[in-house]
């Protein structure tokens, strides 16, 4: 995937009127390593860049390529690659039990009801999820909903897979269970995380600050460099 030259501004109201805000600007990057982590700050444009790689978010100057396609342009194909997993899975779990709506991203692949169920039932089971797949998704731990949200979208295979800050939720078992799936997936990986040990289990890992990319490279200098930006210093993580 290559961003090129990619700018985000959102519109905002000030005390002297409507103005434009810039979120991103000037983010120049081809990510081809198999897991890529984005940390920074609140507020530093770590979500806008990942909503930037399905479309989500369109750049309002600069281009998005993933395997060549244009995001802005050529959207629902660059969505049929990229498998997006929201921070809030409730903003992404639309049917009132996990099972169906693991069944409801399986409608394509399989039209048959019966081939449907039952790799649906597979999906979950590699998730640990089938005692949980017939509650209603509210009924849910807010960890439990972000394993099943991400079921779903495993589902179907996407061939990149970029995941907002998936660990928030987690207790340390779901946590550890996140982190040996994610080691196994043979999908590209974008993810963006406030845990610091997660994105050490990158191979390259970019640390956005105020909508810039600040550092790009090694895990281990990229959250030193992250630690001294926030003024936390050296400390065990
Ligand atoms: N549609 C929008 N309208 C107005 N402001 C926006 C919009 N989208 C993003 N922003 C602003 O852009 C900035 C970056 O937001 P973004 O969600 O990308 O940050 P983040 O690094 O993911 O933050 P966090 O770690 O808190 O999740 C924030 O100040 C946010 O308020």
């Amino acid at each position: 995937m290559e961003l090129a030259g990619a700018r985000v501004t959102v519109p905002v109201e000030a005390d002297s009127g409507p103005r434009e805000k810039v979120v991103l600007d000037g983010v120049d990057v081809v990510l081809t390593e198999s897991r890529v982590a984005v940390i920074g700050a609140n507020g530093s444009g770590k979500s806008t860049l990942l909503r930037l790689l399905n479309g989500l978010v369109e750049p309002s100057s600069g281009t998005v390529r993933i395997d060549g396609l244009d995001t802005s342009r050529e959207t629902r194909a660059v969505r049929q690659r990229v498998g997006f997993v929201f921070t809030d899975p409730l903003s992404q779990l639309v049917m009132p039990t996990g099972r169906e709506d693991v069944e409801l991203s399986l409608r394509r692949r399989h039209p048959n009801r019966g081939e449907r169920a039952a790799a649906a039932q597979e999906v979950l089971g590699r998730f640990g999820l089938q005692r949980l797949a017939d509650q209603s998704v509210y009924e849910l731990s807010g960890g439990e909903r972000q394993l099943m949200a991400l079921a779903a979208v495993l589902a179907v295979d996407p061939s990149i897979l970029v995941l907002d800050e998936p660990s928030t939720l987690l207790d340390l078992r779901n946590r550890e269970l996140l982190r040996r799936t994610l080691a196994t997936l043979p999908q590209q990986v974008i993810f963006s995380t406030h845990d610091l040990e997660l994105a050490l289990d990158a191979e390259r890992v970019l640390v956005v600050e105020a909508g810039r990319i600040a550092f790009d490279g090694d895990p281990t200098e990229a959250v030193r460099f992250y630690r001294d930006l926030c003024g936390a210093g050296l400390g065990p993580l």
